[in-house]
This record gives structure tokens, C-alpha cells and sequence, in this order.
């Protein structure tokens, strides 16, 4: 299996590339050729930042002499993606005199990438973001394709904008100092792109989970380029989610309810998008619209990959439902759902009987 750097373009106005490779985050002239200007500033989390941040200055420090480069780090966790932490990144860009020419190095898992991401497309409205994802989840999902979010206490990414990486830099490397739960959360995402568009690579996770689970280098490194060949794919064809992208949202509509009434302190992204695809297979079970031998199939993947596929015990299914009603992708026609067909195939359905949905969440 290959283990040099691999690159995944993706499309779009702004094209960008995925460097997917072990040691990426030494590598100054990779590292400095977005810098525009002579400002960058770092944005990590509290794990992350003792680990990697020294080491991303200096490589950039030497490729880039006479580049200022500012930090800041938050505390780490999806109780970060705040407005609250959005005002702190803003204030630190404010402090550190950023111009329109700065970039901003999001280094940390998806929620450094959604909420440093966030903020680089509101600062001055709008400076250069690169994405440094330390976490498989961040590596195979957030930091691709522009998404960028905070949460609210109401719903999850409920105030965020689009705006895309000018690169996204992928040390594998990092993923050795990865907890192995939020290895598995990322695993999750990767199921997702099997489960929505692609049979086969499903089969392969089957016949790789073990691999997977005890970090085989090669198994995570196909595992990361097919995944970001996905997602770079879908959100080439549909970067603003009008349409084919709200596929990438399978098991999202009950995952993020499940966050939203936990939190953000209970199930991480990644597990509750585990409950949610297999709560979305069981509706669509519910729908007549697949056998019950897939949504098992699905599940039975999930469990192997040590992913939780209950809905947490005490979580009032009437509660779930009020937060799926401010889903994104909900309209004044009511609620929209990724329905999965089987292996490979998901489409968007709407109209959904709210009727059907509690009854699901009642049997889980
Ligand atoms: N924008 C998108 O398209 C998109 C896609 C998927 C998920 N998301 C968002 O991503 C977030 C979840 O991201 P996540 O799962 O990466 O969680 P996270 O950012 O909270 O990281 C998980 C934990 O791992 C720690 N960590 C990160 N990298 C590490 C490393 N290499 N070594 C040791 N510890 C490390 C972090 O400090 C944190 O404690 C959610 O907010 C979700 O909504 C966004
Ligand atoms: O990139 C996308 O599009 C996704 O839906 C990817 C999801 O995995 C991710 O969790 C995303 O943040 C969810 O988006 P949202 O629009 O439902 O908040
Ligand atoms: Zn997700």
C-alpha cells in the first residue's frame, strides 16, 4: 500500500488541494505556499496545540523568515463552538492587527476547523483559511468542502457560512496521538461515504475494520483518500448544498438532535452520527423504502467498529423531534430526511411524516 503523500483535488471557484501524508505538518513550503502576506495565526485547541503547534511554527518560520506568527488556543471540545469562542478568535485577529492578506491555521479536529473556519470567513469578511485536521473525523470530513459553524444551544451549526480551504494539509502522522474513541468517531464518517454513494467501499471497511481500528497506517490512508475523493467529488458538483450534497448529511438530522438535546457534552459527532444512520436506515425501513437485512448489515458494521447504535438512554423522543424541526435542511413543507436504500445508495426525501420518525425513535 502507498504511503507517500497523496493529493485529492478538489473543484470549484477557488480550487484547493487535499494533502493526505505522514509528516505534513513539517513541511514549511507546503505549509507556507497559501501565505499571501506576512501575517498568519494559529488556531488550536488545548490537546493539540502542546502536541503540534511548536512544530507548524517552526516549519513555517523557516520557509517564511519574515512571517509574523500569532496563536491562539482554546479549550478543547465541541463546548467550544460557541459564539462565545467565535468572539474570542475574532478578538485575538483584532489584537494581533490581522489584515485581509492574513491566513488562518485552523489546527485541531472538526471543531477548530468549523469555528476558526468560521471566523476566517467573517474576519474583514473573508481571509485565506488553511485547514491542518488532526483527527480522522476533521481529516475524511470537516476540513474539506467549507462548511464552517458554531453551535447554538437551540441546534448544531446553526449560525456558520460556506468558505472553503485555500488547502487542506493531512498529517497522518498525528493521528498516533488520536484517543482511540475519536478514532472511532471518524470511522463513522467514513462508513457514511460507503453507506451513501460507493458499495464496494463499504465492503472494503468490512473486510478492514480490524485494520482500521488498530490503526494499520495503510488501511487509514486508503481509508482517508477515498473518503476525501467522496466528498471532494460531491461538493465540486454542489458546493452550497442545493442539492446532491445534502446526501453527506446521512444520519446528521437525528445525529445532531441527539448533540443538540445532550448538550454537546454526551455522544461526540462522530457517535451520534453512528445512532443516526442506523436510526435513518430504520425509517427508511419504516418508509418501505429498503429491507431490514441492510439497516442490520449497517448495524452490525457499526457495532464491530465499537460505535455506539442505541439512542441514549432518557433522551424524550418528542424533545428529538422539536430539534429536527430547526434541521437545515427542514422546510415550511416540513421535514427532510437521507433515506438509505441499501449499500451505496441515499437520496433526499421530504415530506416525512413526523409520525414515522417518533415511532422510530420510540422503538430505539
Ligand atoms: N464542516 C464540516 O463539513 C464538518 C464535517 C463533519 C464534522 N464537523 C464538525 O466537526 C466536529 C467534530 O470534530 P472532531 O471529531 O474532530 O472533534 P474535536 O475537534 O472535538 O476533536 C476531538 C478531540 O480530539 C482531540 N485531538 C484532536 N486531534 C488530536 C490529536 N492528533 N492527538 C490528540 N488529541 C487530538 C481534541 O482536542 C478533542 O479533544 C463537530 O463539531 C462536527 O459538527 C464538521
Ligand atoms: O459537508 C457536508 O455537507 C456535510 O454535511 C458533512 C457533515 O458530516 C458535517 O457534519 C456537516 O457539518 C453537517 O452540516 P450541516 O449543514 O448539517 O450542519
Ligand atoms: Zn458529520
Amino acid at each position: 500500500m502507498n504511503l507517500t503523500p497523496r493529493e485529492v483535488a478538489v473543484a470549484g471557484d477557488v480550487p484547493y488541494s487535499i494533502h493526505v501524508g505522514p509528516g505534513l505538518l513539517d513541511d514549511g513550503a507546503l505549509l507556507a505556499r497559501s501565505v499571501r502576506g506576512r501575517d498568519a495565526m494559529l488556531v488550536s485547541d488545548a490537546h493539540v496545540a502542546p502536541l503540534y503547534a511548536d512544530r507548524v511554527a517552526a516549519a513555517l518560520q523557516a520557509a517564511r523568515p519574515d512571517l509574523r506568527i500569532h496563536r491562539h488556543v482554546l479549550p478543547p471540545g465541541e463546548a467550544s463552538k460557541t459564539l462565545a469562542s467565535f468572539a474570542d478568535v475574532t478578538d485575538a485577529l483584532a489584537d494581533a492587527r490581522m489584515r485581509r492578506d492574513a491566513t488562518l491555521f485552523a489546527l485541531g479536529g472538526g471543531v477548530i476547523g468549523d469555528l476558526a473556519g468560521f471566523a476566517a470567513a467573517c474576519w474583514m469578511r473573508g481571509i485565506d483559511c488553511v485547514q491542518l485536521p488532526t483527527t480522522l473525523l476533521a481529516m475524511v470530513d470537516s476540513s474539506v468542502g467549507g462548511k464552517t459553524a458554531v453551535d447554538l444551544p437551540q441546534g448544531k451549526n446553526l449560525v456558520g457560512a460556506f468558505h472553503p480551504p485555500r488547502a487542506v494539509i493531512a498529517d497522518t502522522a498525528a493521528l498516533r496521538t488520536l484517543p482511540a474513541r475519536e478514532l472511532r468517531a471518524g470511522l463513522a464518517e467514513v462508513v457514511k461515504y460507503g453507506a451513501l454513494g460507493d458499495a464496494a467501499f463499504l465492503d472494503w471497511i468490512d473486510a478492514n475494520a480490524d485494520a482500521l481500528l488498530a490503526m494499520d497506517d495503510a488501511a487509514l490512508a486508503e481509508a482517508i483518500a477515498r473518503s476525501c475523493a467522496h466528498k471532494a467529488a460531491i461538493v465540486a458538483r454542489d458546493p452550497f448544498e442545493h442539492g446532491e450534497r445534502a446526501l453527506l448529511n446521512l444520519g446528521h438530522t437525528f445525529g445532531h438532535a441527539i448533540e443538540t438535546e445532550q448538550g454537546y457534552g454526551g455522544l461526540n459527532h462522530g457517535e451520534a452520527v453512528a445512532v443516526g444512520m442506523v436510526l435513518a436506515a430504520r425509517l427508511s425501513e419504516a418508509l418501505g423504502l429498503a429491507p431490514a437485512a441492510d439497516t442490520r448489515r449497517l448495524r452490525d458494521l457499526l457495532v464491530r467498529l465499537q460505535l455506539p447504535v442505541d439512542v441514549p438512554p432518557g433522551l424524550d423522543p418528542e424533545r428529538l423531534l422539536a430539534h429536527m424541526r430547526l434541521d437545515k435542511k427542514a422546510t415550511a413543507g416540513g421535514l427532510r430526511f437521507i433515506v438509505w436504500r441499501g449499500a451505496g445508495r441515499a437520496e433526499v426525501v421530504g415530506d416525512v411524516p413526523e409520525s414515522a420518525v417518533l415511532s422510530v425513535l420510540r422503538e430505539a
